[in-house]
């Protein structure tokens, strides 16, 4: 049996915050018990680590990434062994990751390749949605056997005609499937035919660069797809997530779905939170970096975006990460905003954002656990396993250092990207070290894991329902 205890630090969870002593076995918690007392002399182990003055927090959950997905001409540039590595990094020991459908191939298909890609590669455990890009009698099937063997989540798209978009009444027949086998549809809401006439138009005026991805992706477009996506699953009886929330008409939109006890939720990005349309204006083709979409939205849309998380309108955090080079990637769209890949980095950059989040006033320091650990695992069907601090949960544990400054950049992130979103940016606080179910993944700032010590987790399904 090997053992680890961890001493003296501030344990920090969704639910309580308690100096105590963390007692870990073969990988998982054993036992907690409040620092100095005798239950935790009692610990005994091979291996201790001193915590303090430092938080003893869950690993992060972040559940939407794109390793190595084929996207907008190119593929996303971290393979899942240098964007895992990144997520440990950054204090993140969960990611869940989009596998995709190909038009033409079926779920399965796209499934097998996203395990192809992933096993034997991550420094952290993964899990995978699908992506489904095509709506017929076999993928509605397949949904059923994806949620029996732990794909418990769909993701369809209002957005992207010709490549991912679903329309209504394909949107329609997978909810109500969800509703039947106990999935979760994920849903990016943007009206995407509304949003392609704009950008025709908008390049027929000559206007090509990056700031018109965001000026034609318009915040009531998000709305009222939203609006949309929550109606249909109303109709179909089926449980709903809305993807990177970014607009403040989004989420009043769901604010009163909520208000009207429908069980629907919604996830923003740390870009919507930091960053603004100002990023995206950045002279000549600088603003390219900060292409996504939905896209960075004026800075008075953050004070919404806050407030709903802390009024739980709001429940999860993830990055969305989806990075590609400025270097011959982002490039492709010079001269054409629409040919800019879509996406940006940041599965490194999450808990140290959102930790600066609480430095700032704008969320409590168990808040912070909540929307990046236990909600996410509890929204996929991962909880207690990960997204906590409890016996019986994996020993994914961070040792964070509330006090240390750092200054964000491309030079020093582990990300496989040419450059940083957040480049400059001072923050307070840095992962010291992480483990990963009982092994070490970060040491003292040193990375001590190994590609293929992450495994596949199979998921239940969304544990926000009855
Ligand atoms: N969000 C983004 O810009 N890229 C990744 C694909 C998606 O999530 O829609
Ligand atoms: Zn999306
Ligand atoms: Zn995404």
């Amino acid at each position: 049996m090997s053992r680890t205890v961890i001493r003296g630090g501030l344990v920090i969870t969704a639910a309580d915050e308690i100096h105590a002593d963390v007692l870990i076995e073969d990988g998982r918690i054993a036992a907690l018990a409040a620092s100095g007392t005798p239950a935790a002399e009692a610990f005994t182990a091979e291996r201790t680590l001193d915590a303090t003055g430092k938080y003893v927090i869950p690993g992060g959950v972040d559940a939407h990434t794109h390793m190595e997905m084929p996207f907008g001409g190119t593929r996303a540039s971290d393979t899942f062994e240098t964007g895992t590595r990144a997520a440990a990094w950054g204090g993140t020991t969960t990611i869940v990751d989009f596998a995709v459908q190909s038009v033409g191939s079926s779920l399965r298909e796209g499934l097998d390749a996203w395990h192809a890609k992933a096993e034997g590669t991550c420094a952290i455990d993964y899990g995978f949605h699908m992506i489904v890009s095509e709506v017929n009698q076999e993928t509605l099937k397949e949904m059923d056997l994806l949620v029996e063997e732990g794909v418990t989540s769909f993701k369809q798209f209002m957005a992207y005609p010709g490549v991912f978009y679903s329309d209504d009444g394909q949107i329609l027949r997978a909810m109500q499937r969800a509703a039947g086998n106990g999935g979760l549809i994920m849903m990016h809401a943007e009206n995407g035919i509304a949003i392609d006439v704009l950008i025709e138009q908008a390049l027929e005026r000559g206007e090509t660069a990056p700031r018109h991805h965001g000026e034609v992706r318009k915040a009531l477009l998000e709305a009222e797809a939203t609006h949309r996506a929550i109606r249909l699953a109303q109709v179909a009886g089926a449980p709903l997530y809305v993807v990177h929330v970014s607009a403040q008409e989004a989420v009043a939109e769901l604010t009163r779905a909520r208000d009207e006890g429908l069980p629907v939720f919604g996830e923003t990005c740390p870009q919507y939170l930091f960053l603004s349309a100002d990023n995206l204006a950045e002279p000549g083709f600088e603003g390219a970096r900060y292409v996504c979409s939905t896209p960075l939205r004026p800075k008075e849309h953050q004070a919404a975006l806050w407030k709903g998380l802390r009024t739980d309108d709001l429940q999860v955090v993830s990055t969305d990460h989806c990075p590609f080079c400025f270097t011959g990637q982002k490039e492709l769209g010079r001269g054409d905003f629409s040919r800019i890949p879509n996406g940006i980095p940041g599965v490194e950059n999450r808990m140290d954002l959102l930790h600066q989040a609480v430095v700032d006033g704008h969320i409590s320091r168990r808040r912070w656990i909540e929307i990046a650990c236990a909600a996410p695992a509890r929204m996929f069907g991962l909880y207690p396993k990960k997204g906590t601090i409890a016996p019986g949960s994996d020993a994914d544990i961070v040792l964070y250092d509330p006090h240390a400054e750092q200054v964000v950049s491309a030079e020093t992130h582990h990300m496989n990207v040419d450059y940083s979103a957040y480049e400059g940016r001072r923050l307070t606080g840095r992962v010291e070290t992480v483990l990963s179910r009982g092994e070490l993944v970060i040491t003292e700032r040193e990375y001590t894991g190994r590609a293929g010590h992450g495994v596949y987790l199979p998921r239940s399904t969304c544990q926000y329902l009855g």
